[in-house]
């Protein structure tokens, strides 16, 4: 059964269709990507999905739940996170101190239970810490944790920026272009974390992704977006082979 249903959304702004009639299934566990040309509408589909777009028209249902109209914060205590294009981290603090920092959304203690009741917050405090340190070890991220985030590579900041949306401990991950702007080891470097994440903590991974090298090796579905509607969708081969999608995207190499 599919975990996030996204039935005929289209998005207007103005009278430009960023997406129009566009339906997906996004099925548990697998990597599924989402690949276009330039201006397609493919981080708009993550911004519907994210809730920081609503839809104009159309349904995003996720465990029975519509969120065609849910905020970011919403959505993402619901279980679905996000890494962005531009990195969302604070430059000026370390890496361990951004981490907690976005752990803090999911915290089931409030301020007075904090003042109140000390023991449960920093009982939790404690399990906090211990899944912000479980992510760093399990994101390599060991050597760079007391180091300030704006004096990392470019690179590792992308890894950063991944590890932060895993303190929400998703079972949805959203990745928009996680390999943007990186070498070739730094980008073999993500796409083998981008898989261990589907493996090992059993993630499903939706894809914004122009390397097309890449997509391929890993999706388990890939849809293809031009001019906001989807031209083709499936298996990686069947893409390939797809003459639309050959024609408006991939070309004939
Ligand atoms: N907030 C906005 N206001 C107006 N137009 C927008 C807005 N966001 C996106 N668009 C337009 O919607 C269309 C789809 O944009 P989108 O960023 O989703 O494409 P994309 O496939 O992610 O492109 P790229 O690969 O270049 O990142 C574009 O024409 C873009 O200019």
């Amino acid at each position: 059964m599919a975990q996030l249903n996204i039935s005929d959304v289209t998005l207007s702004f103005g009278g430009l269709k960023a997406l129009s009639h566009v339906d997906m299934t996004i099925e548990p566990g697998l990597i599924t990507s989402i690949i276009g040309p330039n201006g397609a509408g493919k981080t708009s589909m993550l911004n519907c999905i994210s809730g920081f777009y609503h839809p104009t028209k159309g349904k995003i249902i996720y465990k029975d739940k519509d969120l065609s109209h849910a905020s970011p914060h919403q959505v993402s205590t619901m279980g679905i996170a996000r890494a962005f294009q531009n990195l969302e981290l604070f430059s000026g603090l370390s890496v361990l101190d951004n981490l907690l920092l976005a752990r803090h959304q999911n915290l089931t203690y409030s301020l007075f239970h904090a003042a109140v009741f000390f023991g449960k917050a920093s009982r939790v405090e404690a399990e906090n810490r211990k899944f912000v340190e479980d992510i760093i070890d399990f994101m390599e991220l060991e050597p760079y944790r007391k180091n300030q985030v704006g004096n990392l590579s470019y690179g590792i900041q992308k890894k950063v920026e991944v590890a932060r949306a895993l303190t929400l401990d998703p079972e949805i991950l959203l990745l928009d272009e996680p390999m943007a702007g990186m070498n070739i080891q730094e980008k073999e470097d993500i796409v083998r974390f981008v898989m261990d994440i589907q493996k090992e903590r059993n993630v499903t991974v939706v894809l914004v992704e122009h390397d097309l090298g890449v997509v391929m090796d890993i999706s388990d579905r890939i849809y293809v977006l031009d001019f906001g509607q989807v031209i083709g969708s499936g298996t990686p081969d069947e893409v390939a082979n797809n003459s639309k999608v050959i024609d408006a995207y991939i070309g004939e190499d």
